[in-house]
């Protein structure tokens, strides 16, 4: 197979996806996600180094501060789609009670369950879904008057919403820098954000979060997909790939998403 300027790609080029293009919100095309990932936060995914890191901190700047001009609610966070709230966590609810009938009986409900929301935002996924399920959550977001709201919310809940457990800690960082307590938790739970983060930081942050999960505890990651390749959001530093990427990253957790 040729590729655009012409050279040929290898086996496992093609085998690792790399020769799947993309395109950024601006409409430029990007042929790879090596140069996709070198242009935008100036790390090479291929010797897992960061060649430029002003490029990657103007990366994490320009999305916290994409947020950080958003108000601070449901149709806020969801970027204008708050009338998808609902379904999203009746979807999620399912599937969460489908996990824990199929899991062994330390999965217990007498166990004591613990949560992690990470990219919490104002604490709609908490609020709605994770508080019913767990004894404790914890919320890690990094925009300040996000996890403040998330904290007014979780302290006066939704009327006629029966609360089970309670917000616990609330932890104002990015996932690149976050560090979770040692076995705390049984779930730790990653919607809608992961995209903010760089190809090597969001696989360093899988392998440190490992840590934070006991011995039965697993990973959620809830994220949108693109149909092939990937798109890159240049007003929010986000990334959007094709799900086969993600899970390339994911299982091998040495990849790239
Ligand atoms: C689309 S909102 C989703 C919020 C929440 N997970 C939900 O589903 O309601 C994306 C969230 O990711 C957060 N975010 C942005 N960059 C992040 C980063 N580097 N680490 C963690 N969260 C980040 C934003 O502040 C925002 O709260």
């Amino acid at each position: 197979m040729e590729s655009k300027s012409g050279s040929s790609r290898t086996t496992s080029q093609i085998r690792r996806g790399e020769y799947i293009g993309g395109l950024d919100s601006d409409g430029n095309h990007c042929s790879t996600r090596l140069q996709l990932w070198a242009k935008e936060t100036g790390e090479d995914i291929s010797s897992k180094t960061c060649f430029d890191p002003a490029k990657k901190r103007e990366w994490y700047d320009k999305g916290v501060a994409y947020w950080e001009r958003v108000e601070a609610s449901v149709n806020g966070v969801l970027g204008g789609y708050g009338h998808v709230n609902e379904r999203d966590i009746t979807a999620s609810d399912r599937f969460l009670l489908d996990v824990f009938n199929g899991m062994s009986a330390d999965f217990s409900k007498s166990k004591h369950l613990v949560a992690l929301d990470c990219g919490a935002g104002v604490g709609r996924v908490t609020r709605d879904l994770l508080i019913r399920h767990f004894h404790e959550v914890d919320l890690v977001e990094p925009v300040p008057h996000f996890l403040d709201t998330a904290k007014t919310n979780l302290v006066t809940p939704s009327p006629g919403l029966s609360v089970f457990g309670r917000a616990t800690n609330f932890y104002c960082k990015p996932l690149q820098v976050f560090n979770p307590e040692e076995k705390r938790y049984d779930v730790i739970w990653v919607q809608w954000c992961i995209g903010h983060l760089t190809n090597q930081d969001f696989v360093d942050f899988f392998k440190r979060a490992k840590a934070g999960l006991k011995a039965n505890g697993f990973f959620v990651v809830k994220k949108n997909t693109a149909k092939q390749g990937f798109i890159v959001d240049k007003d929010d530093s986000s990334i959007t790939s094709y799900k086969g990427g993600f899970q390339r990253s994911f299982f091998q957790s040495e990849c790239m998403h």
